[in-house]
């Protein structure tokens, strides 16, 4: 078992609404990070006011963490939790094939979306959230047209980790980049992502409510932006969808 990191709260709720509404709650009782893990949660929610489902068995937990940063650095957070989330995989799985990051928060197995992360300012604290289909996935069809299908741990690799495993595993990994980050500043968090980046050099569409870019995913910027080479030239998008 991952030793669990110092100076981090641990908590585990059999059942809540959301553990983005938990951390609402506690944030501002809580002066260290604090993992906030749910065994099951009645009302997960997901990015862009999606529902997110989140069957018993599936890894559901909000890490709050308190913090003077502004908005821009708040963003960079979702970049170190991907790639705690990558390793956190690899250890449960043995193996790194299969594992990639999706622009800008979710985890990808076997080309199927196994994680989402969702960063919500509160305050004084930042929430990191995170879903991950350890035993069920939703149906393709549940989620929206286009978008990667929906995959779980156990239909991809046929290997079963509990969510308490998990959260020890993704919590030594999270306290190991969180540190590279806050000491040597985004550049190798950066790097670390891009080498595990889907797609990468391929050309992928973004969709931002309204309208939709398509071009070369040519790298992730300095602060923490979608770079695409369009027929129109190169642009730099802070927050879209993205669908290959
Ligand atoms: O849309 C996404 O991909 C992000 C999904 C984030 C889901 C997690 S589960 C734990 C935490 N609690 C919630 O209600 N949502 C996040």
């Amino acid at each position: 078992m991952a030793d669990w990191p110092l100076g981090y709260g641990r908590q585990v709720l059999t059942e809540v609404d959301s553990t983005m509404l938990e951390a609402a709650r506690q944030a501002v009782d809580l002066s260290g990070p604090t993992w906030i893990c749910a065994l099951h949660q009645t009302a997960a929610r997901g990015r862009r006011g999606r529902v997110w489902v989140n069957p018993k068995g599936n890894f559901a937990a909000t890490l709050v963490i308190p913090t003077a940063d502004a908005p821009d650095r708040r963003a960079l957070r979702s970049f170190v939790a991907a790639l705690a989330l990558f390793d956190a995989l690899v250890a449960v799985s043995g193996r790194v094939d299969g594992l990639a990051l999706k622009w800008p928060n979710d985890v990808l197995l076997t080309g199927g979306k196994v994680a989402g992360i969702l960063l919500e300012s509160l305050g004084s604290h930042l929430a990191i959230g995170i879903g991950v289909n350890l035993v069920t996935a939703p149906d393709a069809a549940e989620v929206e047209a286009g978008a990667v299908p929906p995959v779980s741990v156990v239909s991809a690799l046929g290997v079963e980790v509990g969510q308490e495993v998990f959260l020890d595993m993704l919590a030594a990994a999270f306290a190991r980049h969180e540190a590279q980050f806050v000491t040597y500043g985004f550049a190798p968090t950066r790097e670390a992502w891009l080498s595990r980046a889907a797609r990468l050099g391929e050309v992928v569409t973004a969709r931002m409510g309204d309208h939709d870019v398509t071009g070369t995913f040519e790298t992730v910027d300095a602060d923490g932006r979608i770079v695409l080479n369009t027929a129109s030239g190169r642009q730099a998008i802070a927050a879209a969808d993205i669908f290959f």
